[in-house]
């Protein structure tokens, strides 16, 4: 269950079989329904217990039935990697990383979503590799917080607060929202943060929505600097309308905010022109590796924020987005991933992959200098 995505409406919804119509899946992955079972209702209680069990297994068929006709219009990386390395060939890939979902699994309390060390050790071979950057609807530093890595540029609040190398471009860099400034290590950054002239409104709307939830169990309210997530994901399914309403009611009075929704979390943020599809660019263009056609950016991301990335890959920039889910999602990436172990899995083939072709440009090059 969640809320629609129409911005205007709090209603609730069921995604998975929104999802399934949409996705015009063949009518034989709906659920079993009981009545196609071997038993009458009226089976003594171990009969129950195997009925019951049977339906479960049952269904675990058809959603994986259900995923695996998904899969073939959005493969997995992995099984795809071949692929993907022979687009990547003498090119710079240029990796953008999602958080919460992708780098840590999804967990019920939103402060401990840490990142494994495998994780981090994957996140950070890959920076070593690749120019990378985390794009989170976080606060930048408290994803920062959580990855712990210098080897990578940081983006918060999906995108609205990005620290990235000094910009050579005189459009951006000379921009007045994005100020000459040093990282934590001294070292000269850029700081970008297009919604600045918001942050006293979303102190006193994260204040409020403290206030009018206070009473609801279980809902959180996090800062996320440029934006408020309200999570509701422990909250009694029975509230959930409510939550919605109440944050809905309370931003009517900001009509330069506006509500969209993630996985069990409501966020509150500016209306302005800028997203992680707009963090991309702006990052690329940092990294001067816009305006190039042998750079191959990838994406990977799991919640509806990261859709804008993808499609400025998928219609702008000729890159990859890939799909963390192990469910069938509508979506504009191309490629799909189960889950974050098989993010940090494709991350580790992707640095093998570097380093081996790496090698072997020098034996070519020792070979080359044999032969001169
Ligand atoms: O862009 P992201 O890095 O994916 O951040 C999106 C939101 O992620 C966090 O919430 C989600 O993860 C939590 C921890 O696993 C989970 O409890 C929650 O239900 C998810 O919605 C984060 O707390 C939000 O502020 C981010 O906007």
């Amino acid at each position: 269950m969640d809320l629609k995505s129409n911005h205007n409406s709090p209603v609730l919804t069921d995604p998975a079989s929104l999802s399934k119509s949409r996705l015009g899946l063949p009518s034989n992955m709906t659920p079993c329904s009981p009545a196609a079972l071997p038993f009458s209702s009226s089976v003594s209680s171990p009969r129950k217990k195997l009925n019951k069990d049977l339906i479960s297994e049952c269904q675990l068929d058809d959603n994986d039935a259900a995923y695996q006709t998904w899969m073939i219009n959005y493969p997995s990386a992995l099984n795809s990697f071949h692929l993907i390395t022979s687009y990547a060939k003498c090119k710079t890939v240029a990796l953008f990383l999602d958080y919460d979902g992708t780098l840590s699994p999804i967990v019920d309390n939103p402060d401990h979503a840490f990142m494994s060390s495998a994780m981090r050790a994957a996140v950070r071979e890959a920076a070593n590799h690749f120019p990378t950057a985390i794009i989170s609807g976080r606060s930048r530093d408290k994803v920062h917080e959580f990855v712990k890595l210098s080897e990578l540029y940081y983006a918060g609040s999906h995108g609205m607060d990005i620290m990235g190398p000094i910009r050579i471009s005189e459009s951006v860099g000379d921009h007045p929202v994005c100020i000459k400034t040093t990282d934590s290590k001294g070292k000269e950054v850029h700081l970008f943060q297009p919604a600045r002239e918001f942050l006293p409104m979303i102190n006193e709307v994260y204040k409020s929505l403290i206030e009018i939830t206070s009473n609801i169990i279980g809902v959180k309210v996090e800062n996320n600097k440029f934006c408020v997530s309200v999570h509701y994901r422990n909250v009694d399914k029975r509230m959930w309308d409510e939550v919605g309403l109440r944050v809905f009611g309370l931003i009517k009075g900001f009509p330069r905010l506006r509500v969209t929704h993630g996985r069990k979390v409501l966020e509150v943020r500016p209306v302005i022109d800028w997203n992680k599809g707009k963090a991309v660019e702006f990052l690329l263009e940092s990294l001067q590796l816009s305006q190039r056609n042998d750079v191959l950016p990838i994406y990977v991301g799991d919640d509806r924020t990261d859709e804008d990335a993808f499609k400025v890959l998928r219609e702008r920039i000729h890159g990859f987005g890939i799909l963390v889910s192990n469910v069938p999602k509508e979506t504009n990436a191309y490629y799909s991933l189960r889950d974050p172990s098989e993010v940090q899995e494709f991350l580790k083939s992707l640095v093998r992959w570097k380093k081996f072709t790496a090698s072997q440009t020098e034996d070519y090059n020792i070979d080359l200098m044999c032969i001169g």
